[in-house]
């Protein structure tokens, strides 16, 4: 039976140890660091994990900037208030909470945000930062994956690791840190040929497609660490009821897995520690105190 992986327990700690750093910070700088964090519209799951970072972030002793915008908000009054936010001195770093209202451009907003203030790690200078090495910031669910994986294996080299799916924000930067800790790497995808047999030759797996259930337990090579990216809300047993539950088939892979990230408590509270974490970094970056 598979170790089950706290990411709960790991995030809780990650932040802890951010509010040390902040600390550090604060006593060096003389100034909090500040998170910005913008809402368009009333997403009811936007409207938590934005609720979710502002507790967050004040727990950690660091300063937080909410801006909740109506949904029939403009695409150059929503680009006016990031670049009101590049430009504030208190503000080491930028969110715009995903997805935002039909209408408006989530790209062009994105590419609007300084790279230096980049906490989410969406820009396109961002992903090539991390695709050629160069220090910036790594988006945050890949990143702490990354961390999950290396306190459960350690040195990461040599391994074969299988990615599955592609998208900007999670697969593809995903790639590029298992690639840089010197993995075998696979990006598979909706067109990738037995995707069974491909799985099956994998040490570690990491499954951010967004279909509940996807990878089942028989595709898991015995021992292989799986790392489940997908939040999908089902309907539970129960009448009415709603559950949510990953990428993987979690009872199936549990009895071949090594370990095993569970869903939810697993890779999603990450998000947010390392979300705390990138600012951190960003605001001793723009103090040369990195
Ligand atoms: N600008 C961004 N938008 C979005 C991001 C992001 O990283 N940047 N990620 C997601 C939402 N998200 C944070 O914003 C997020 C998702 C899930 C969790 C989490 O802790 N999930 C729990 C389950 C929560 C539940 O019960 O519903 C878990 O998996 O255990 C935190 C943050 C999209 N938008």
């Amino acid at each position: 039976m598979a170790t089950r992986i706290d990411g709960k327990a790991f995030a809780a700690s990650l932040r802890e140890k951010v509010a040390e750093g902040v600390a550090t910070f604060v006593a060096k700088a003389g100034r909090k660091p500040g998170l910005a964090v913008v809402l368009v519209g009333e997403d009811p799951a936007s409207q938590v994990y934005v609720r979710n970072k502002h507790k967050m972030t004040v727990a950690a002793g660091m300063e937080s900037f909410e801006h909740r915008l109506p949904a029939d908000t403009s695409q150059e009054a929503l680009l006016a208030l990031v670049d009101q936010l590049n430009a504030d001195p208190a503000v080491d770093g930028i969110l715009v909470q995903l997805p935002l209202p039909k209408g408006l451009d989530e790209n062009a907003v994105i590419q609007a945000i300084d790279p230096d203030k980049d906490v989410d790690g969406f820009t396109t200078a961002s992903a090539g930062r991390l695709a050629t090495g160069l220090p910036g910031f790594v988006a945050c669910t890949p990143l702490g994956c990354l961390m999950l994986l290396k306190d459960q294996l350690g040195d990461l080299s040599g391994k074969n690791a299988v990615v599955i799916g592609r998208s900007n924000i999670v697969g593809k930067p995903m790639a590029q840190l298992l690639l840089q800790e010197s993995c075998t790497v696979t990006i598979a995808h909706s067109r990738t040929v037995d995707l069974p047999a491909v799985v099956r030759g994998a040490d570690i797996v990491v499954a951010a497609v967004g279909r509940p259930e996807m990878v089942k337990g028989d595709w898991i090579k015995p021992g292989a660490t799986v790392i489940d990216v997908g939040i999908n809300r089902v309907p539970a047993a129960e009448e009415g009821k709603t559950k949510l539950v990953g990428d993987v088939d979690f009872a199936g892979a549990e009895a071949t897995a090594g370990a095993i990230t569970p869903v939810p408590g697993g890779v999603g509270p990450m998000t947010i520690a390392c979300l705390l974490y990138n600012t951190l970094e960003a605001a001793n970056r723009r103090e040369g105190l990195a």
